[in-house]
């Protein structure tokens, strides 16, 4: 397992963490010598004629040792558990950094809840682990070797033993346990992945859910997972919880051993009872820390299944990084496609084959076809989202596996299909949470993408924070803020997927009009379904099974009477078409 993660938190507070456990050392090791001083108070006591005064000493000692234990357990908690909630929070910006750098095709294959699994659950388990747990272990183990340690020395060796003898068997016991303990805990984790899932498709799917009256079968699918749920966590409880009950038991055995043998030494006068009542106090000092190391192994056993279910996720190495020469600088300009074939992992056919092409700066390219053609797949390779050879995409000459991906991504523009809107105000979702737009600058972006309108009507115009994925927006109102997100950083080649498809051919017509004007010199690429939308295009490709069927200009393609002939004539409202088919 790998614990670099956690092993450069640990060096990086390294003296915190060194302060907090001197100071539990110093609390538990106090604590023990409380027992010793009550001791030598009884027999001072029991003594006849005994003075006052050295029995008030004893009692003053006792508070200070009470003073003393109280101010080091009040300061090593707060180094301690301080420093496990900081880790929680390393860790989990560590997993969530990580989860960034994963490209899509690591998302294809994984499901929300589980991964929101990840970054609530198992982190807290490994906080735990690292923060009360430690602790406990620690503050027990000096109470524990200090105690026994005063037993052995200042009162009886051999009673010591008698006492003691049932401790190995519950130590077998705990480890025992704590290995089905772990098992059972992964299992819970999983079933927790797949409920949570659940809850965020129900929730976020609820429309779907409610317009096919599908309620009560989503509740039954529900329950079942629930229910598995249920019996993970009952199977997991059965194990941890009979390790408690077993290890007192084993500890009454060691009071009644205890009260036996040690009696008889005092009646016999081998101890005294002063002796004894010490004696007696260690052993109550040492049934703490015992007893919870039921607990302590569970919370570790948890932690580690965290830590290895964490570990998984962290090792996976993002199949899309910067290569080491790459450049970082944007792209610009030119786009080159040479004899670009892709597959989706898994799949047979080829979502895109063959394509070549050259957009030369400042043009727009339309790319039009029926669903399922492969649009969305090639402006996706743009971006590398997905792994594409290298000599195969290139941009401002160079090849597209030779920009940093920040450097990129960074010069271009993109308004994908599935528009996303965040639960945030307008302004912060076109600035997209990015600092250094003016207000001028954010009206024109809104005023390019035909929203400024609808966003003056809204209750607090910019400032209004909408709901989760816009849910208080229109469709196209959404796809209109996301164009807007994409104009106001006025990127070297903009890519809108479809980006109109919900806004009407008016609105359509007057935003493609605007970004006719203000994209001047810059490099363009409008996919569509809609001939409206790429007819004014330098150079339109139709896509048909993800090969190019068809190019030229509108005019071009028209008279060709092929595919986008067919598209044209089916989108306009009578099937007629200035330009009859060819024969
Ligand atoms: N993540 C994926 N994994 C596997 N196959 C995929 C994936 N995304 C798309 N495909 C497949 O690749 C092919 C091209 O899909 P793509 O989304 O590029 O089409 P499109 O032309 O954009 O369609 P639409 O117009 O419906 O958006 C389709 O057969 C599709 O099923």
């Amino acid at each position: 397992m790998d614990f670099s993660v956690l092993l450069r938190f640990f060096k990086a507070r390294k003296f915190s963490y060194l302060t907090g456990f001197a100071f539990m050392f110093a609390a538990s090791f106090i604590q023990t010598l409380f027992p010793r001083v009550l001791g030598s108070a009884v027999d001072l006591m029991k003594a006849s004629g005994f003075a006052v005064r050295q029995v008030m000493f004893q009692v003053l000692w006792m508070t200070l040792i009470a003073a003393a234990v109280f101010v080091c357990t009040f300061l090593w908690r707060n180094i301690i558990i301080a420093n496990a909630r900081n880790l929680e929070c390393y860790f989990r910006e560590e997993l969530v950094r990580h989860f960034l750098k994963l490209s899509p095709a690591f998302y294809n294959t994984r499901k929300t809840g589980d991964l929101i699994a990840y970054a609530i659950n198992d982190i807290s388990a490994v906080r735990m682990t690292f923060g009360p747990a430690t602790a406990m272990s620690f503050n027990g183990i000096v109470i524990c070797f200090s105690s026994v340690y005063f037993m052995f020395a200042t009162v009886d060796a051999r009673l010591t033993l008698i006492t003691l003898a049932p401790l190995p068997f519950i130590i077998l016991l705990m480890l025992f346990t704590g290995r089905k303990v772990q098992t059972r805990f992964r299992i819970v984790q999983n079933q927790f992945g797949a409920v949570s899932d659940r809850v965020q498709e129900n929730i976020s799917g609820i429309r779907v859910i409610k317009a096919y009256v599908q309620e009560r079968s989503e509740m039954e699918r529900f329950s079942a997972l629930s229910s598995r749920m249920k019996q993970a966590n009952l199977d997991l409880i059965r194990v941890s919880a009979a390790l408690p009950a077993m290890i007192e038991f084993g500890f009454a055995i060691c009071f009644v051993l205890n009260l036996v043998f040690g009696s008889r030494m005092v009646l016999r006068g081998e101890i005294s009872i002063g002796m004894f009542v010490a004696f007696n106090g260690y052993l109550s000092l040492i049934v703490n820390p015992i007893v919870s190391i039921g607990r302590i192994v569970t919370i570790f056993q948890r932690g580690m299944a965290s830590l290895g279910r964490l570990h998984d996720i962290l090792r996976i190495q993002p199949d899309i990084q910067d290569l080491p020469q790459a450049a970082d600088i944007q792209p610009d300009g030119p786009v080159e496609l040479r004899d670009l074939t892709f597959h989706y992992d898994g799949t047979g056919t080829p979502a895109l084959k063959d394509i070549s092409l050259v957009l030369p700066k400042g043009h727009t390219l339309g790319i039009i076809g029926h669903t399922g053609s492969g649009k969305s797949t090639l402006a996706s390779l743009l971006f590398r989202f997905f792994y594409v050879e290298s000599g195969r995409i290139f941009l401002n000459g160079r090849d597209i596996n030779g920009y940093t991906l920040e450097a990129l991504r960074g010069g271009l523009g993109y308004v994908p299909q599935d528009t996303f809107i965040f639960a945030a105000s307008v302004r912060e979702n076109i600035v997209f949470f990015k600092d250094g737009y003016s207000e001028e600058e954010v009206r024109e972006a809104a005023r390019l993408s035909m929203i400024a309108d609808s966003i003056g009507g809204l209750p607090e115009g910019y400032d209004t924070i909408l709901g989760e994925r816009g849910v208080n927006l229109s469709g196209g109102q959404k796809q209109r803020l996301a164009i807007a997100r994409a104009l106001i950083r006025n990127p070297a080649i903009l890519i809108l997927d479809d980006a109109l498809s919900a806004v009407d051919a008016v609105t359509e017509g007057l935003i493609l009009e605007r970004l006719r004007q203000t994209r001047q010199g810059k490099t363009n690429i409008l996919i569509s379904h809609r001939v409206s939308a790429v007819m004014e295009a330098d150079e339109i490709i139709v896509l048909d099974k993800g090969m190019i069927v068809e190019r030229g200009t509108h005019a071009q393609l028209l008279k060709e009477g092929g595919l986008y002939y067919d598209i044209y004539t089916e989108q306009h409202e009578d099937g007629q078409s200035a330009y009859p088919k060819k024969a």
